[in-house]
């Protein structure tokens, strides 16, 4: 047994997964569990741990420095999803994981939220607002912006990728939705099936903190009945190649309406190895342009670290 493991003796947790990106979680009120990048390593560890891309804590905004911010603003937010990749690192945001957070609290009792209902949640990218769907939860994911503004403007990309199985760099263009994304259009099924991840992907330049890196394959034709539909493959900054990435499957259909050009709808659906993705611009009540990210959200175990 991993001495990391030890520590966490009693502690019960949960396992679940949107559209195949899987998490522990483990709900921590009171914020006393210590959740050290060593530990979130050796439960995350596929074959000596429990398995999962990610750790997620569930913790009263309260008792967390970075809640107590966050609830200065906005004191609504009740609940705080502390979110780590595998590697043990800190990410801002988890698109897949705040839909498996809220359903989490709900399977444990520390929330009720009908259907209709919506949950204010604070993330280190800011207060989430997810709702209760009949598919799952649907979560207003706030605004977006490019990583770099003027070359995005003057050249529509931004940087080049290398990848393991592509031949060539492509270009590519990052866009922030929370956290980090780098987004590379692929020419055909091919390209995307025969895609090695297994290492980083190159991204030059890179944004401040690194990205996750989507690569993206327009359906053809791209739009049908008024939405547009493209397959993604994920390499996750921290966790590798995933089966999605919910930030990442908005920055993938941002990147590509953004290449599509005017006309190109605000209703996407993303493929992902794990399922499906709903993706939706709106206008929001701050007058800017908001993403709508829906998807199911399943809790398939509980359990207690022995
Ligand atoms: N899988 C998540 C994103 C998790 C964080 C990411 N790896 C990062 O470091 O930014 C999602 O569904 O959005």
């Amino acid at each position: 047994m991993n001495a990391e493991l030890l520590n966490w003796s009693g502690q019960v947790f949960s396992k679940g997964h949107g559209t195949g990106n899987d998490f522990v979680l483990i709900a921590d009120p009171a914020g006393e569990q210590e959740l050290s990048a060593s530990a979130v390593v050796a439960i995350c560890d596929r074959r000596l741990g429990i398995g999962a891309d990610g750790v997620i804590r569930a913790v009263k905004s309260s008792n967390l420095a970075e809640g107590r911010a966050l609830t200065e603003t906005a004191p609504e937010a009740e609940w705080f999803m502390d979110y780590r990749n595998s590697d043990g690192t800190i990410a801002e945001m988890c698109g897949n994981g705040v839909r498996v957070f809220v359903q989490f609290l709900l399977d444990e009792g520390l929330i009720s939220l009908q259907l209709g209902e919506t949950l204010p949640v604070g993330t280190r990218a800011g207060v989430k607002l997810v709702e209760r769907t009949a598919q799952g939860f649907a979560v207003d994911m706030g605004v977006w912006n490019f990583i770099f503004p003027e070359l995005a403007a003057a050249r529509g990309v931004d940087s080049l990728v290398t990848a393991d199985s592509l031949e060539v760099a492509r270009p590519a263009l990052s866009i922030s939705t929370g956290n980090a994304h780098t987004v590379v259009a692929l020419a055909n099924r091919s390209e995307l099936d025969e895609l090695e991840l297994f290492k980083e992907p190159i991204v030059e330049p890179a944004a401040e903190h690194g990205s996750n890196v989507e690569f993206a394959l327009p359906d053809e034709p791209l739009v049908s009945d008024g939405v547009a539909t493209i397959s993604m493959r994920v390499h996750e900054r921290g966790s590798g190649e995933t089966y999605s990435c919910g930030t990442g499957a908005c920055a993938a259909a941002l990147a590509t309406r953004f290449w599509a050009g005017e006309g190109a709808p605000n209703d996407w659906q993303v493929n992902v190895p794990g399922g499906q993705l709903q993706v939706t611009f709106f206008i929001g009540a701050d007058g800017k342009e908001h993403i709508r990210l829906s998807g199911p959200a399943v809790i398939v175990a509980n359990g207690t670290f022995i």
